[in-house]
């Protein structure tokens, strides 16, 4: 008999008594149930203080094209059993550097659109009563605009660095003010964010018209198109990313379909010509420094997706998030 007892599943500790991981040299990393990165569930860390609490958004009921983003969520929590502790590329420890926790699923209305913004706006504004940052796994990007809402309550008007193969600021599809489609104007026009400082990037594809363009502009984005990555490189949009949102508190809203759909096959409104998963990353990294107060990483849709690659790239992207969160 080893003496080791198969039921525990000890943690890897962090400084200051923070809780960290399950430790996969003693408990497998495939087994138990998955929360993100296997870390500690809101429940399990007492009254401790939370800097980060991870939480799902399952709710497709604002989609245009593919449904299933509802089941997010769980495949990008399935999909980061691998991550590890220490984070060579930024050099820094994500999980002892700060508490994060998952916090689980809220439970969305998925009949009711107005009822379902209500449902994340005030789970989203009781979570950052514990909470001082929110990283929410949607879900489609309809959830983008009550999370905006909960945090316009705690830091005001904020810069948006919404990375996306779409501009999702579109008015009204079949009449409905309220879709995956539309969560940045309804945020512009009810003054949520700062018009000076947000940007999309990646945007790519067709559109409705010339006409998306100037309405965009008006309502305070400035755009750098796929067409453009390789001329401006990931290092120059880094650049031009921090010259635009300097010391202000910034929001990173991530729809999964900016990256290609050979590297994000797993989403509902694929768009050719996206982003490499390793241009992402980067890019997600040379945002340590910046004032990150929220994350959403939306639009994962599993059912179309093949060996997790999907789930993969969005459990690296909130990694490298977390990371750049606490790097430097
Ligand atoms: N995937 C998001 N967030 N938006 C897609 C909008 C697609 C369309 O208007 O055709
Ligand atoms: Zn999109
Ligand atoms: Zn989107």
């Amino acid at each position: 008999m080893t003496g080791r007892d198969p039921w525990a599943t000890p943690r890897v500790a962090g400084p200051g008594g923070r809780v960290g991981p399950v430790d996969a040299s003693l408990s497998p990393r495939y087994g138990g149930a998955a929360t993100f990165a296997r870390l500690p569930r809101l429940d399990e860390i007492g009254t401790a203080d939370v800097d980060v609490a991870v939480l799902g958004a399952p709710f497709d009921t604002g989609v245009s094209f593919r449904p299933g983003a509802r089941f997010g969520p769980g495949h990008v929590r399935e999909s980061s059993r691998l991550l590890r502790p220490f984070n060579p590329a930024l050099g820094t420890e994500p999980f002892a550097r700060q508490q994060v926790v998952d916090a689980g699923d809220l439970a969305i209305n998925p009949f009711d659109i107005d009822e379902a913004l209500a449902d994340v706006e005030t789970g989203a504004r009781t979570l950052l009563e514990r909470a001082t940052r929110l990283v929410t796994l949607g879900g489609d990007h309809t959830v983008a605009l009550p999370l905006l809402r909960a945090l316009h309550a705690v830091h005001g008007p904020v810069a948006v660095l919404h990375l996306d193969a779409h501009l999702d600021t579109w008015d009204t599809y079949f009449g409905a003010a309220y879709t995956h489609g539309t969560p940045f104007r309804r945020a512009s026009e009810e003054g949520l964010l700062d018009a000076e400082a947000c940007m999309h990037l990646g945007v790519r594809g067709p559109l409705y018209g010339p006409a998306d363009l100037t309405d965009d502009r008006a309502l305070g984005f400035t755009a750098v198109p796929c067409t453009e990555l390789d001329a401006v490189g990931v290092p120059g949009l880094v650049e031009r990313v921090r010259a635009r949102v300097g010391d202000r508190p910034v929001y990173v809203s991530l729809d999964i379909d900016v990256l290609d759909p050979a590297f994000a096959p797993g989403t509902g409104t694929p768009e050719a010509g996206g982003m490499t998963s390793r241009e992402l990353l980067a890019l997600l990294r040379g945002f340590a420094g910046l004032r990150l107060v929220g994350v959403d990483v939306v639009e994962v849709a599993p059912a179309y997706d093949h060996a997790q690659v999907t789930g993969i790239a969005a459990a690296h992207a909130v990694y490298e998030l977390l990371s750049a969160m606490v790097a430097g």
